[in-house]
């Protein structure tokens, strides 16, 4: 029995002569916040459908709770609230008719239905518009339905497939506080996106595709150990902390550049450097007026991996 809640093995899908998907391996862990991190084409959508029985594989097997797909889709499914990318179908119900009847679609009984319904539309915020019809909806309060849709049932993991893609910047950082509460009820979240830096504040895990690969996987703090952390500081003796940073081990390469000094720290022993830098500082009556992380660890990785300056 696998130990992962989402396994993949050599998944791969042919369009015609296209290949869009290849030889995907992911491993993705029971209560983990997984980033499907990838630019526009890269195959996040092919791969989604196909993990929810909506595509058939060209070849390769998927397993999901253990259980093979497509084989078992429906058993599967029972336990998977699943977010597509494309607006709702369905235009003539209202939000609610909507809600209801896809509970009990899935088999909730009535009252169950009703009552899910009206609590989820509570808490993606589309209460208001409960009785509007979903063809009266904007793409920002599709979205919100869609992601009601996917909650109900309460199930054990979520596919989200570009989920904050039509959000404000409000809703976004709603959806992100959401995911994060989720995650911690213990739910396993599938989140596939282009935008790193919601990635980065939602995900513990993160699977970067391209062109159909995946070109990099793991925890997130693993694979910003293996790059470090650039840090730019300005104190008041940039020379004499540059001198003292020079031999330490938790910095990877510390120099001089338009009179700011560039750190890249090296996570493992990230700890240390926050309580010796403050320390030496005070001790030598140094003031500190500048100090910020250079850019994300994880859109520098994306840079690197992704040869481009790949930003939202
Ligand atoms: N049904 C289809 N027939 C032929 N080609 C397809 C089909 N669906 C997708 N493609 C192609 O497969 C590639 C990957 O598309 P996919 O939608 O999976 O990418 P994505 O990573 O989700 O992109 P985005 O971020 O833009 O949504 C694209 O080149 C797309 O044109």
């Amino acid at each position: 029995m696998s130990t992962y809640i989402i396994e993949t093995e050599k998944l791969t899908k042919f369009f015609g002569r296209m290949n869009v998907v290849y030889h995907l391996n992911l491993k993705v862990p029971k209560g983990a916040v997984y980033g499907f991190l990838g630019p526009n084409g890269a195959g996040k959508t092919t791969t989604i459908k196909m993990l929810t029985g909506a595509l058939k594989p060209t070849y390769g097997e998927i397993r999901i709770f253990g259980l093979d797909m497509p084989g078992e889709r429906v058993e599967i499914m029972r336990k998977v609230g699943y977010m597509p990318e494309k607006p709702l179908a369905y235009e003539d119900m209202t939000i609610f008719e909507f809600l209801t009847y896809m509970g009990r679609l899935m088999g909730l009984p009535k009252e169950e239905a009703i009552k899910q319904a009206r609590e989820l539309m509570a808490y993606t915020g589309v209460g208001k518009l409960a009785f509007n019809r979903i063809r009266e909806l904007s793409s920002g309060q599709r979205q919100r339905v869609t992601f009601a849709m996917a909650l109900l049932g309460n199930p054990e993991l979520l596919i989200l497939d570009e989920p904050t893609s039509n959000l404000d910047p409000l809703g976004r950082m709603e959806f992100i506080g959401k995911v994060l509460e989720l995650a911690r009820a213990g739910k396993t979240i599938f989140i596939s996106s282009h935008i790193v830096s919601e990635i980065e504040r939602m995900c513990n895990h993160v699977g970067l595709i391209k062109d159909g690969q995946l070109i990099e996987q793991g925890r997130v703090r693993d694979l910003v150990n293996v790059e470090g952390t650039d840090y730019d500081i300005l104190v008041s003796d940039n020379a004499k902390l540059l001198e003292f940073l020079k031999d330490k081990v938790y910095v990877r390469e510390a120099w001089e550049e338009e009179g700011i000094l560039r750190v890249k720290l090296d996570e493992r022993f990230a700890e240390r450097f926050f309580v010796e830098l403050p320390a030496f500082l005070a001790e030598e009556g140094l003031a500190l007026k500048l100090f910020k992380s250079h850019t994300s660890p994880l859109e520098r990785i994306l840079m690197k991996r992704f040869n481009v300056g790949w930003k939202e």
